[in-house]
């Protein structure tokens, strides 16, 4: 298994008002439960962070962004360029409940695709994702030409947008949990009783 399982923990997160990677839930924070998620997917982990000091108990190696300020495109293409392996898995630090199923529906698709992308109900999840290295040269373009919406990215590589249809063919049977993220004090709140509900009826 040659893959790497790549953090981004670069942001500000001024809408929660401290670090949402740092946010406990069930007793870890968010990036420890990622990590775990990502350890049983991948052979090597990268954290992409501006303040390396907040993340050093996690042991992990770390890089920062070469393009500072330029939001999640900037780490995509810091995380891609420190990879030593062709296929990547990129997650953001505020996804709490990801799916290792849906994990390596994504990796395999990198077998034809440059990317794969999730797009549950009509809403495109480019931070729980696939990429090969070989798209961090159209990262780059695009961060040197300020295009910063990953969304135009993703039309300048071999993407494979995968919608809820697809995936439920491939035998995944998705959750709106799995692609939940925090911003805001409250959906901290609701991330913290979906976790104790989850508590409840292990699946
Ligand atoms: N490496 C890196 N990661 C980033 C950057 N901006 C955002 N991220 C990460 O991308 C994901 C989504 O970030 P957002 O919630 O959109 O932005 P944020 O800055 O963390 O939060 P807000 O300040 O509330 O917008 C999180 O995992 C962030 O840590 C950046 O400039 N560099």
């Amino acid at each position: 298994m040659s893959i790497t399982g790549i953090i981004l923990a670069g942001g500000h997160s001024s809408r929660m008002g401290e670090n949402k990677a740092l946010l406990q839930i069930g007793g870890k924070t968010v990036i420890e439960r990622i990590a775990n998620q990502l350890a049983s997917m991948s052979s090597e982990m990268i954290i992409v962070a501006n303040n390396q000091e907040e993340y050093q108990f996690l042991g992990l190696p770390m890089v920062s962004d070469q393009w500072k300020e330029k939001g999640p495109l900037a780490g995509i293409h810091a995380g891609l360029t420190a990879s030593n392996t062709l296929k990547n898995l990129i997650v953001a630090c505020d996804m709490p409940f990801i799916s290792t199923e849906l994990g390596k529906i994504l990796l395999k698709k990198l077998d034809t695709h440059q990317a794969a992308v999730p797009e549950i109900e009509g809403r495109l999840h480019p931070l729980y994702a696939a990429y090969r290295k070989d798209t961090k040269e159209a990262a780059e373009q695009a961060l040197r030409d300020n295009r910063l919406r990953i969304r135009e990215f993703l039309h300048d590589i071999n993407a494979s947008i995968m919608k809820g249809d697809e995936l439920k063919r491939m035998g995944f049977l998705y959750e709106q949990a799995h692609f939940f993220n925090m911003n805001l004090p409250d959906e901290y709140q609701m991330a913290l009783k979906m976790a104790a509900e989850k508590g409840k009826h292990p699946k």
